[in-house]
């Protein structure tokens, strides 16, 4: 096929591609994440920075509760010296007797500036355990723009002010206070890589990391500018060439602008990175931090343990709309509301298939469904194990197929279609989608289902059909031959009718024959719709009637009422 695409009129000539690093023998892409990083959520720092309107300290405080429920264990509470509320909320959970658990550290941002340092260390006064993190950017454009300094000059402020955040915390920090400190060369993703290493070793040369005294490097692609790989090529060269690697806990703080930071945050990780930043369902500057969420079930999605409780998503969901007063797109991984949800027949078809599977597999084994692999087609995950409910797995509109309709029917009512069956019904619903448009609800298949095959058992106002059953008795006698005496209405006239036959079904179908209706069986099926005594059967029956093919079905405790009900169900079909 030819290519018939023309060069845009775009201004590319604006833009400048990034290096791709020297490291043939990169080891990462063979690498496999088999257990969780260390997270730290920054919801309240680089979430909370990029609102509109900031979050007011209750609502910090309800997503300060929520990440400590959900266990992460590091979270960056504000940059407190940018004025009193981010200084006034950590001060609040420090005072307030349990509301930081013992296992939790709070870290808090800081400009390399002397008296916002000395601020910073100030707000963490009493804290069980505390990090200090200092930042400053480190690329071309900034020390020229920004700083309007050489190399040396850049170096030289992420050196003072590390031993300024050394000397202030020894000075105002007690000893009940574990501290800790992270520095970010801000923009790593444009800083040349030899200069990244020269100022993270400048900065280390002054903390001395050493056993027992980790320090924490946080790379960040501030502004996401190269390929997940080449930001990995970028860790991976990092790890090599660091000293003291054993002692630097070494971090990666994706944004999202080129769209790939989940990408970007997990090649990272087979690179070397321990720990990831990032923000719940992506909040953060411009186009987000790397969402915290996607990440942790996309661990757990691969049977890996994200060490953080997802498992209420939408409760999490509701949290985070309140606190930054903004809404989860309906296609956001694993929580909108429509990414466990199929509207297309072949998928559907797919997904109900996969439901039995798994349930016959669960039983041959002797187990339950949840015990054994997840395997649902178009389902990476079972919606259940993240507090959905199977209701919006499959919804129906005018590109559904009988599987889904056959789902909805299953699930919601227990009635097991027969395969033919299916198509026969979901020829009615096509006709209303293509007449109506839209969706077709639960409610409203199971409505046009009652009023098609159960006009009888639906409310009297709504009866339709040649025939209602009242009563009916089988006698067997020694030969084997039933004699069925029913009492019916027929053409709205109460009737007695008489057959017989080697079965109630063939019976039925006698008496049938004296009011001249002619019945064939073509198919039948039959199952319980649940267990016990009280139990109810479903019978679904296929017929020739005159020259229709028509299914019916009958829902009776008795199973022999069941099947005679179906046969109502499709003789009045017939004459409908
Ligand atoms: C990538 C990130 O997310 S970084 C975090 C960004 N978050 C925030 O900035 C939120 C909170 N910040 C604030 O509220 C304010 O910036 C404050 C209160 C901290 C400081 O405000 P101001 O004193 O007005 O300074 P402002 O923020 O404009 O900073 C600009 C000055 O700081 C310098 N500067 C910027 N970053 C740094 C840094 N990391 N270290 C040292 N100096 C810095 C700039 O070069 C500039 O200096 P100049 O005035 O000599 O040209
Ligand atoms: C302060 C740093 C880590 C930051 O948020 C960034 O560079 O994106
Ligand atoms: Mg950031």
């Amino acid at each position: 096929m030819p290519n018939f695409q023309q060069p845009s009129a775009m201004p590319i000539h604006k833009y400048s591609g990034y290096d791709a690093v020297d490291i043939a023998d990169r080891t990462w892409p063979a690498n496999r994440i088999t257990k969780a990083p260390r997270w730290l959520s920054t919801d309240l720092r680089d979430g909370n920075q990029a609102l509109i309107d900031p979050m007011s300290p209750e609502r910090k405080r309800r997503m300060f509760d929520q990440l400590v429920k959900m266990g992460y264990k590091e979270i960056e509470v504000g940059f407190p010296a940018s004025g009193q509320t981010d200084f006034d909320f950590v001060r609040s959970i420090i005072e307030e007797p349990g509301a930081i658990p013992d296992d939790v550290t709070i870290s808090v941002l800081t400009q390399a500036r002397e008296d916002l340092i000395e601020r910073t260390v100030e707000s963490l006064k009493g804290a069980r355990r505390a990090t200090v993190h200092l930042y400053n950017a480190t690329a071309p454009v900034f020390r020229r723009v920004v700083f309007r300094g050489s190399k040396d000059d850049i170096k030289q402020i992420a050196v003072d002010g590390t031993r300024l955040v050394m000397e202030y915390a020894e000075k105002i920090l007690g000893p009940e206070t574990e501290f800790g400190y992270q520095y970010s060369p801000e923009i790593f993703t444009d800083t040349e890589l030899d200069f990244a290493l020269e100022v993270c070793e400048a900065v280390m040369d002054v903390y001395q990391p050493g056993p027992g005294r980790e320090i924490i490097l946080n790379l960040p692609a501030t502004v996401e500018r190269s390929t997940p790989s080449t930001h990995a090529d970028r860790f991976e060269w990092m790890g090599r060439n660091l000293s003291r690697r054993e002692h630097v806990v070494l971090s990666v703080h994706p944004h999202n602008d080129r769209g790939t930071a989940v990408a970007a945050a997990e090649l990272a990780v087979m690179a070397g990175a321990d720990r990831v930043e990032g923000c719940l369902f992506g909040q953060g500057e411009r186009t987000g931090n790397v969402d915290l969420v996607t990440l942790g079930m996309n661990l757990f999605s691969q049977g890996v343990d994200p060490q953080i409780d997802f498992s209420d998503i939408d409760e999490i969901r509701r949290t985070w709309e309140y606190c930054n007063q903004m809404e989860v797109h309906p296609r956001h991984p694993y929580v909108g509301d429509l990414v466990y949800t199929s509207f297309s027949g072949s998928h559907q078809d797919a997904i109900k298939k996969g439901f039995d599977a798994m349930e016959a597999d669960a039983k041959a084994k002797g187990v339950t469904v949840d015990d054994i692999e997840w395997a649902v087609p178009y389902l990476p995950i079972d919606p259940k194990d993240v507090g959905r409910s199977y209701e919006a797995v499959i919804r129906v509109n005018s590109q559904s197929g009988k599987g889904g309709i056959a789902y909805v029917l299953k699930n919601d009512h227990k009635l097991d279609l027969p395969r033919r069956m299916q198509v026969e019904f979901s020829k009615v619903i096509q006709t209303k989608t293509d007449a109506e448009g839209g969706e077709v609800t639960p409610g409203a298949i199971w409505e046009t289902f009652q009023d098609e095959y159960l006009p009888n058992e639906a409310n009297a106002a709504a009866r339709w059909g040649r025939l209602q059953l009242r009563s009916g008795q089988t006698t067997t006698d020694t030969d084997g031959v039933d004699t069925l005496t029913v009492d019916a209405v027929v053409d709205g006239q109460e009737t007695a009718l008489k057959g017989t036959g080697n079965g109630p079904i063939s019976a039925f179908f006698d008496a049938l024959q004296a009011i001249g209706i002619d019945v064939r069986l073509l198919d039948y099926q039959e199952h319980t719709m649940s267990e016990g005594a009280s139990a109810q059967a479903a019978s679904y029956i296929e017929c020739a009637i005159d020259d229709k093919v028509m299914w019916g079905i009958g829902i009776d405790a008795n199973t022999t009422r069941a099947s005679l009900k179906a046969v109502v169900s499709a003789v009045n079909r017939a004459g409908r």
